[in-house]
């Protein structure tokens, strides 16, 4: 058994992340995240604030109905039709909770509430009283305990527990509190009130500042065991702290925290995408842990690392918070070792180190023209190299296409052939036929053109162009393949490759080139 406390998770997508202007869900996709959510065995699901709206009345219920392995909860305002109609919407479920709150700041108590802070008491204590005439599980909330008075806090969060309340949680609801400051002001909390044995702890913190989920860990270390918390750190204004960043440092972190949670992180990736595709938040590529990026290297000396040594890199797994696995991203930061690794992976080997040279130097080439190589790229990249053996006869050393609206499309080349620059030039219907025209004024080759094809090998307006051309001559017939960013290009390398396959089974010379 684990000497370790429970660390109750208790998610809010579905209440303070629906909070998020824009961020409104139907009753059907909110049980579908209430689903996802189970199967990631949070503990508490606070399906919504029932009173708000029939529609969200009918989601909590439904949700209620559903959910098996979690406790389901509806927020209420301290008043007596909210805690009713809460308590009517969770009645269905196997375990439910009503979260009853009142704000306990001076700002809130005066100029919202219009309220004295004994007023305030009166009114918390009939709320919690009235919640546990419905249920046993209640929890209350100190609204704006981050601007609260201490001696305050203590007072009402007493009375709460003694009227019944189970759970007291400390929301920072502005979220204007600092990470040493706020777990002190847990710990005096839990010192200082009489009764504090009798209820869970809890911290619910906003990201206004970006610090909630500091100020969460911060509780944790101070004695708090309940964090709520939402997918993707959703939630109101700038959001609440995210369930994956608390889950995942508590377990990173195990010789720093006394506590443990239940939740199957290996679910934390379908979730954050569930959440994001429902509530149409993208999560953006640097957000720790479900960030596209954050399980993906580009720079060549960490990719290095990672080869050699996965945890050089990474403090996690990628596949233990489900993704399929982590990734080394070729682009310009890449190094030698990773490219090598990735084309091996895909199943191409140099024979020689220069040949690897060749085609590291093509691929630097490329990256500084895209943004990412994708395995396609590599793929293009390594034929090229493979296919300019030594025995070519042809290669293209620079070209220069004009194409404008009422001209004759120009192409002028400079080639190399059997180790001599020729510079020559051709007009033609199109650019590519004017480069075709052109390397033909030199060789003179006698094939006939018998097919030309251009692939995008990879998306966006940066992606390379995969050009074939296939010749014939005398029955015999090739295939050339070029890549290249630029169309153009790729069709002149891809002729010149065909024409170097024409040259090994021997080609006819144009007298310009009798000399060479
Ligand atoms: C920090 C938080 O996240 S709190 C939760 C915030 N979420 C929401 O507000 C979403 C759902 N809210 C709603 O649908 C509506 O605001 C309702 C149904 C709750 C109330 O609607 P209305 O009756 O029209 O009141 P309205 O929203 O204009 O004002 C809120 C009233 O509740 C009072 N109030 C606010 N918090 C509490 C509380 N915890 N306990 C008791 N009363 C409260 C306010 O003082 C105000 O009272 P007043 O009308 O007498 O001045
Ligand atoms: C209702 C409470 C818990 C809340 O969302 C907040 O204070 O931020
Ligand atoms: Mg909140």
């Amino acid at each position: 058994m684990s000497a370790k406390d429970h660390l109750v998770i208790f998610d809010t997508t579905l209440r303070d992340g629906e909070q998020s202007p824009g961020a409104t869900m139907n009753k059907a996709e909110k049980l579908r995240i209430a689903k996802a959510l189970e199967k990631l065995r949070v503990d508490v699901i606070e399906a919504g604030f029932a009173i708000a709206s029939e529609g969200d009345f009918e989601a909590v219920k439904s949700i209620a109905e559903t959910i098996k392995e979690s406790t389901v909860c509806s927020l209420a305002r301290a008043v007596d039709v909210d805690i009713d109609r809460a308590a009517e919407a969770i009645r269905p479920a196997e375990r439910g909770r009503i979260h009853t709150f009142i704000a306990t700041s001076p700002i809130h108590m005066q100029y919202k509430l219009m309220l004295s802070p004994d007023e305030v008491i009166e009114q918390a204590v009939r709320a919690v009283k009235r919640a546990r005439s419905h249920v046993d599980d209640v929890e209350f909330s100190c609204e704006d305990a981050g601007r609260s008075e201490l001696d305050f806090l203590c007072r009402i969060i007493e009375a709460a527990i003694d009227a019944g309340a189970r759970t007291i949680n400390i929301p920072d609801t502005v979220g204007y509190a600092i990470p040493e400051q706020f777990g002190e002001t847990i710990r005096q909390i839990i010192h200082r009130v009489p009764n504090a044995d009798k209820a869970i702890f809890s911290v619910h913190c906003h990201n206004d500042l970006g610090l909630a989920v500091s100020n969460s860990l911060a509780a944790v270390m101070n004695g708090a065991r309940q964090v709520e918390c939402t997918i993707n750190g959703l939630g109101e204004r700038a959001g609440n702290a995210s369930l994956e960043e608390i889950v995942m440092a508590v377990r990173t972190r195990q010789d720093l925290f006394d506590v443990e949670t239940r939740i199957d992180a290996q679910h934390i990736v379908p979730a954050s995408r569930l959440v994001s595709t429902i509530t149409g938040f993208p999560v953006q590529p640097n957000k720790a842990i479900v960030g596209a990026n954050a399980f993906a290297h580009e720079s060549g000396i960490h990719q290095d690392g990672v080869i050699k040594h996965r945890e050089t890199y990474e403090i996690m797994r990628a596949q233990d918070v489900g993704w399929h696995t982590n990734s080394l991203v070729m682009g310009k930061h890449s190094g030698r070792n990773a490219f090598r690794t990735r084309l091996k992976e895909l199943g191409i080997e140099f024979e020689t180190e220069s040949e690897l040279n060749e085609a590291f130097s093509r691929f630097k080439a490329l990256a500084d023209l895209k943004h990412e190589i994708f395995d396609e790229d590599l793929q293009a990249i390594a034929s090229d190299t493979l296919q300019s053996e030594e025995d070519a006869r042809f290669s293209l050393v620079c070209m220069k296409v004009c194409s404008e609206t009422g001209v004759v499309p120009r192409a002028s080349l400079t080639l190399l052939m059997d180790g001599r620059e020729h510079k020559v030039e051709g007009e033609g219907s199109g650019p590519v036929d004017a480069t075709f025209r052109a390397i033909e004024s030199l060789v003179d080759s006698g094939c006939n053109l018998q097919l030309y094809s251009v692939n995008a090998i990879t998306s966006g307006t940066d992606a390379q162009g995969e050009v074939t051309v296939r010749l014939e001559r005398g029955g015999r017939i090739v295939n050339g393949v070029g890549a290249d960013t630029d169309i153009v290009i790729a069709s002149a390398k891809a002729y010149i490759e065909a024409l170097n396959q024409i040259s090994r089974g021997g080609v006819r010379q144009h007298p310009q080139a009798a000399d060479v």
